[in-house]
């Protein structure tokens, strides 16, 4: 055991007396305890954010927030190597996924929201009046107010601070209830936050449970303005649920199912390359990854077997260690669920190219959440594993023949969040980035993010677009000031 993650309320470290265990993904080894927030913690922590909104953090001017941002960024980066072991720590995943993808991103969530809201300028309309002399309307930003911010546990601070960063250069105060799985970086953001100077109250950290717990207590409170998550799609349905009990604003970013596309003219290395990130990044515990894999007919068989070497190349272990490329499932529970898929799968007939169990690990990490990269072809549309989001290390693939047909079976799916296209034909890719019913298309690359671009998904993977300016429209308060000259 190595400690007790407490809440962070109003610029002090809070304990409760409801604890529950947090175990690691690597072995299942019981290694820290972590309060969970009551009705009266929650409640505290929304009326300090209140409370700050009213206090010198609602009295800055943008120069005076967007340099305190830079300097939460700044802090982030001086205190790098902790942030990697920390969420190294909470997920088993690897050291050079959280040195290159996650942490750094967490840092840059601060600097670009910092920017965008010094840049982005407002919009203003001249009008004509009856006697002459006109009026002028100008629209103001305000920020929401108190935001609710409900984390997942598959990129803990990557997801936490892409909310935080706009929150904050916006204006608002939060409340941060990340994932029960990964408490260690919000908490460790508290104490940069508090380093820095961020006035109490304004970056506020819940931890606990979900359904009848924290994060309903979060999303149910009257005093919440606005609720941004990143989750199961069915979650989100539940926070809808609570939100509009008090009409309040959301921006979801929900499941995925996502089809990656693979034209026979495309640059074959590339897009072996490109397919195994997006199927094995992270442990297939991305919600932009890919499950469903689509491959033209005359590169089909030649492209199943590159995948299975990349697949079968990966070596698991340790995360600290620079040899290891693959890491845990982020918990037993999820472990129990995405082998339940791998049964599923070989139930219903499919052929198992690679995979479809645990793998053999060394005695002190046997006890983890460990499953097998894993590759299916051969089976129907309708079957289990190309249906539902299993969000583990998996994707099945399928051979296509036209065009019209692969556009077709990319769009067979409720979810909408992600595609990844392969092909030289770059008027081919525009056609059927065009097609393809999702939030954000990837050609010839996959996760390769703009900051200041649109994120969000369609269907039923989100509402709503978070990124540079699109996430002023979430955070914000756009007031009309109509003033007769
Ligand atoms: N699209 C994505 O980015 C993600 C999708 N998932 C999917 O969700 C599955 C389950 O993962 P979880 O972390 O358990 O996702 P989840 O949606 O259950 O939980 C995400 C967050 O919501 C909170 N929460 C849960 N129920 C709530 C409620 N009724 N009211 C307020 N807050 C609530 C949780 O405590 C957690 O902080 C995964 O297996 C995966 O399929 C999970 C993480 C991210
Ligand atoms: O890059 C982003 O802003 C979001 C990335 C999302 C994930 O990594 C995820 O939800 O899995």
């Amino acid at each position: 055991m190595t400690g007790l993650y407490r809440h962070f309320i109003n610029g002090e470290f809070v304990e409760s007396e409801e604890r529950f265990p947090k175990y690691s993904p690597l072995n299942n080894a019981h290694i820290a305890d972590i309060c969970e927030a009551s009705k009266a913690d929650v409640d505290a922590a929304v009326k300090a954010a209140k409370a700050a909104m009213k206090g010198p953090w609602g009295r800055m001017t943008v120069e005076q927030r967007v340099a305190k941002l830079y300097a939460v960024a700044d802090e982030i980066t001086r205190r790098f190597d902790e942030f990697v072991a920390a969420e190294m720590q909470d997920t088993g995943q690897t050291k050079h996924v959280m040195e290159h993808v996650f942490i750094p991103r967490g840092a840059a969530n601060f600097k670009i929201f910092a920017d965008v809201i010094k840049n982005v300028p407002t919009e203003t309309f001249e009008m004509a009046t009856p006697d002459g002399r006109g009026a002028i309307n100008s629209a103001i930003r305000i920020p929401k107010g108190v935001i609710a911010v409900v984390c997942p546990w598959n990129a803990p601070f990557l997801l936490m601070t892409w909310k935080v960063g706009p929150a904050l250069a916006c204006g608002n105060a939060v409340v941060v209830k990340p994932s029960e799985e990964t408490p260690a970086t919000a908490t460790l953001l508290a104490e940069v936050m508090r380093d820095v100077g961020i006035p109490d109250g304004v970056y506020n950290v819940v931890h606990g449970l979900g359904p009848n717990s924290t994060g309903e207590f979060l999303t149910s409170h009257k005093d919440v303005d606005a609720i941004t998550f990143t989750g199961e799609t069915q979650t989100g349905a539940a926070i809808m649920a609570a939100a509009a009990k008090g009409i309040r604003d959301v921006s979801f970013e929900l499941g995925g199912k996502n089809a990656g596309i693979v034209f026979a003219d495309c640059d074959f290395d590339k897009a072996i390359e490109g397919i195994t990130r997006s199927a094995f990044l992270n442990t297939g515990q991305v919600c932009l990854g890919t499950e469903r894999v689509y491959v033209e007919r005359p590169i089909f068989d030649r492209f199943v077997a590159a995948l299975k070497d990349k697949a079968e190349a990966f070596v698991p272990g340790n995360p600290a260690l620079d040899s290891t490329t693959y890491g845990p499932l982020i918990s037993k529970e999820h472990q129990s669920k995405v082998l339940s898929y791998y049964q599923k799968a070989a139930d219903e007939g499919a052929t198992i190219v690679t995979g479809g169990g645990v793998p053999d690990m060394p005695a002190e990490l046997a006890s983890g959440a460990w499953v097998q990269p894993t590759i299916w072809t051969d089976l129907p549309e309708t079957a289990s594993v190309v249906q539902d989001e299993i969000f583990g290390p998996c994707c099945h693939i399928r051979p296509f023949d036209t065009e019209e047909e692969v556009i077709e079976l990319a769009n067979a799916t409720d979810y909408g969040l992600s595609t990844t296209i392969w092909t030289n034909d770059i008027g081919r890719a525009h056609r059927v980035a065009g097609s393809v019913e999702v939030g954000i298309t990837w050609v010839n690359s996959w996760f390769l993010r703009d900051l200041r671009t649109p994120f969000g998904g369609s269907k039923r993977s989100g509402i709503g677009r978070e990124g540079g300016v699109h996430s002023l429209e979430f955070y914000t308060e756009l007031r009309n000031v109509c003033i007769k000259l």
